[in-house]
């Protein structure tokens, strides 16, 4: 993919993300190499921002480093620089060992740490800089997840003209666990400096809400179009669902193409032509419950219910947030036990597990979920997990089958997935077992509904909606006297 410089235009759309979709690397020449950024933000953001023809604003993933706006493939990028301390306090600490074990079920104990909060608001402080300076007079700016939650405040006190726009991409806790942040009010004030707070599923929505309320601000309730009210200091805050989706299209077209389907055709041959492919691929995070279904397999093979050679289960891990000590020990973690199953079960060049421990590319990805009979995704909580989707994306021949986690926020869309509490590994090893001997015909209708499901809410679908509330809400805004009514939008609110 090509890079080259460009000049800070100002734009009427902007997406302000912690990361860039794209991650440097430093190579001999100094210059750095570009490769795709990990995880579901960038794959849900980049369609959208490549039609809005917008900035995307975010850290380039290198430190120490000032690297001027360039354009990457078509996408105009403005980086945002992180020093190596900032790194360990702004990313690795408040964001990833603070926020993100906190907002999802404290999975692991998060840790409060005052120093990591001041740089959390030093960078939130910068982005908020970097996107005023990026944003055209009466622009939308559209912030992103859980390392900025205090950029909408920010941004409105730089620039009361732009629409402000957040969503959220992992769950909002419920309010007891939130109020243990020594730093929540300034969080929810933050948040609040939005026009328009979105979330993946209603009950985030809900927990928002209700801690808002115990701040102090009184609250509509969602109506008849299911967006609630929040009044703060003489304006409204909106708040509603929109639950994030994938280009499916693009998918589909990807999976049926000849390459991907021969490269599927190649893989199952390397696997040995099993009878059976299972799969999951994951972000390396114990949020993902690898080593529950780890323990799943384990007694799968170990009561003969699978067996290596006819089943062939590949693990894919993307490596991730590989400095924090939780995610080095679950690494430890999976790799002892995927061990332990090949050594107990596994025959000479016939793993029970595959286990590839890397980034794989978007063809490739591609690939392996059109080869795949049966594939695994059970987080024990998961904001929504777009992995389901494109799997359901890849299918459109209706052959495969889902096993889900209820606690991914894509459960909530994907009735034609079998779900299980992750938690019980002897209901999931049953479960893996039940939909093998389940009929062709019943596994065939659920995959049916998936992918149909998918196709129709889309990601543009997504962004449309989250776009069009927005503009609503911005068309009955007054703020400081100033009427902000009439701006232009990135893109005509469908349905809105
Ligand atoms: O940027 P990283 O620290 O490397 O982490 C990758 C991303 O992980 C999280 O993804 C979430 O967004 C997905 C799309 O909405 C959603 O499907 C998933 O459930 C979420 O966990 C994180 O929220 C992103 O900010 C990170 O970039
Ligand atoms: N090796 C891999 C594995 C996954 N992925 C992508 O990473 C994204 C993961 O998103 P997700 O919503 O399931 O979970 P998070 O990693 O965002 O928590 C999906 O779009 C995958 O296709 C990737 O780019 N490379």
């Amino acid at each position: 993919m090509q890079s080259v410089p460009c000049r800070p235009q100002r734009s009427d759309f902007v997406v302000v993300a912690n990361r860039l979709p794209v991650v440097g690397e430093p190579t001999e020449s100094g210059e750095p190499s570009w490769r795709r950024s990990p995880g579901g933000l960038v794959t849900a953001l980049e369609p959208v921002l490549r039609r809005a023809q917008g900035v995307w604003i975010g850290w380039a993933g290198e430190c120490d480093r000032r690297t001027a706006p360039f354009s990457h493939d078509g996408m105009r990028v403005h980086p945002v620089s992180l020093s190596a301390r900032e790194l360990a306090s702004y990313y690795e600490g408040f964001s990833n060992a603070t926020v993100w074990p906190l907002f999802h079920d404290t999975i692991v104990p998060p840790t409060l740490d005052r120093g990591w909060w001041q740089s959390y608001v030093q960078v939130n402080t910068r982005f908020a800089e970097a996107a005023a300076l990026a944003a055209a007079p009466g622009a939308t700016v559209w912030v992103h997840d859980y390392q900025l939650l205090l950029v909408p405040a920010m941004l409105r006190t730089l620039r009361p003209d732009v629409t402000i726009g957040f969503f959220l991409h992992i769950p909002f806790p419920p309010e007891e666990l939130f109020m243990q942040l020594p730093w929540w009010t300034e969080i929810i004030d933050g948040m609040l400096g939005a026009d328009l707070v979105g979330f993946q599923l209603p009950r985030d929505a809900e927990n928002f809400r209700r801690t808002a309320a115990i701040r102090g601000s009184a609250i509509d309730p969602p109506g008849a179009d299911a967006i609630g009210r929040i009044h703060v200091g003489g304006r409204v805050a909106w708040t509603g669902a929109f639950p994030v989706a994938v280009d499916a299209a693009g998918l589909t077209t990807l999976a049926t193409s000849a390459a991907v389907r021969g490269r599927a055709r190649r893989i199952r041959a390397e696997l040995g032509q099993p009878d059976t492919v299972i799969l999951s691929v994951d972000r390396l995070d114990y949020t993902k419950g690898i080593p529950e279904r780890l323990a799943a397999l384990d007694a799968l093979y170990k009561q003969g219910r699978l067996i290596p050679g006819r089943h062939a289960t590949v693990q894919i891990v993307t490596p991730s947030r590989e400095r924090i000590p939780q995610y080095r020990e679950l690494r430890r973690r999976i790799e002892i036990e995927v061990g332990h199953i090949n050594g107990a079960y596994g025959a000479l060049g016939r793993p029970a597990v595959h286990y590839l421990h890397r980034s794989v590319g978007r063809e490739e990805l591609a690939a392996f979920l059109v080869a795949t009979d049966l594939m695994l995704v059970t987080p024990l909580r998961d904001g929504m997990n777009l992995v389901a989707k494109e799997y359901a994306a890849c299918h459109p021949d209706a052959d495969g089958a889902l096993i889900l986690s209820e606690f991914a926020g894509a459960a909530a869309e994907l009735h034609g997935a079998y779900l299980v509490n992750p938690y019980d590994t002897d209901r999931l090893a049953s479960t893996v077992d039940a939909v093998l001997n389940d009929p062709v015909a019943q596994r065939s209708r659920r995959m049916d509904t998936m992918h149909r499901q998918v196709r129709r809410h889309d990601v543009h679908a997504w962004a449309r909606s989250y776009l069009g509330v927005l503009h609503r809400a911005r068309a009955g805004r007054t703020v400081l006297g100033v009427s902000t009514r009439g701006a232009a939008l990135p893109h005509a609110p469908a349905g809105a």
